[in-house]
C-alpha cells in the first residue's frame, strides 16, 4: 500500500520547521524530509543539505528532485527518493512552498496539506526572534504571507499562535484520528 506526504505549508515564520520536528518527534511512524537548498549552510534553524546554485542546477538536471522551486532568491528541492519512499508506503512530512502543491498532488499517490496559520503580529515577532534574515528580507517574507492555497486538496488548517506543543498535538490528532 502506498504512503502519504504531509505537506507543511504556511507563511514565513509561522512555525513550519518547528511543527514538523515536533510531529516527527512525537510520532515514530512519521519521517522527516530533509530538503536540499542553496541557503547558506551556516544559516541555522532547519536541518537541510546545502549546495551551491551550480550544484543545485546539476542535480535538478540529473533528476535528483521530485519537486523543486525558487523562493526568497533561493532554490529548494525535495529528493526523488522521497517520492519512491512514499510510493513504498512511508508517511513523510516535508516543508513545501504553497506554489508547488498542485505539482505535489500530481506526483505523489497521496498528499495531505497541513496549513499552519498565525496572525501578522505573531509572524513578525517570530521572524525577528529567529534572527536568520535581515529586516528587508523579513519584510519581503511578510509580504508573501497571504499567498493563496490551491482549492481541491485535502487540507488541515491549524493555528500556531499558541504554544508549539498544542499545535503539534492538534495536528497529530487530525492527521491520525483514532477510529472506534
Ligand atoms: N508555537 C510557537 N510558539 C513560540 N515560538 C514558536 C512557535 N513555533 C515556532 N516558533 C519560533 O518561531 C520562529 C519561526 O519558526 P520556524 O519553525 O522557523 O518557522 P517557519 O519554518 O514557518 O519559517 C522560530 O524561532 C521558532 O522557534
Ligand atoms: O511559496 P511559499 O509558500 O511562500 O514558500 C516559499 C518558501 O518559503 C519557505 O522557505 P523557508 O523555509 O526557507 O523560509 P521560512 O522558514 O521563512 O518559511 C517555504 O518552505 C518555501 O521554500
Amino acid at each position: 500500500m502506498s504512503g502519504r506526504l504531509i505537506a507543511v505549508v504556511g507563511p514565513s515564520g509561522v512555525g513550519k520547521d518547528s511543527v514538523m520536528q515536533g510531529i516527527a518527534a512525537a510520532s515514530p511512524t512519521v519521517g522527516l524530509v530533509r530538503r536540499v537548498s542553496t541557503r547558506d549552510a551556516a544559516a541555522g534553524g532547519e536541518v537541510f543539505d546545502a549546495v551551491t546554485p551550480t550544484r543545485f542546477g546539476e542535480m535538478r538536471a540529473q533528476g535528483a528532485f521530485c519537486l523543486s522551486w525558487q523562493a526568497h532568491g533561493l532554490s529548494y528541492g525535495i529528493p526523488s527518493r522521497v517520492l519512491e519512499a512514499v510510493r513504498d508506503g512511508a508517511e513523510l512530512v516535508a516543508n513545501l512552498s504553497r506554489s508547488v502543491l498542485p505539482e505535489a498532488q500530481a506526483q505523489f499517490p497521496c498528499v495531505v496539506v497541513l496549513n499552519l496559520t498565525a496572525t501578522p503580529e505573531t509572524l513578525a515577532a517570530r521572524l525577528a526572534g529567529r534572527g536568520r534574515e535581515s529586516a528587508p528580507e523579513i519584510a519581503r517574507r511578510l509580504a508573501r504571507a497571504g499567498y493563496a492555497l490551491p482549492a481541491g486538496m485535502t487540507r488541515i488548517d491549524v493555528s500556531n499562535d499558541g504554544p508549539l506543543e498544542r499545535t503539534v498535538t492538534e495536528a497529530l490528532a487530525r492527521l491520525h484520528p483514532v477510529r472506534a
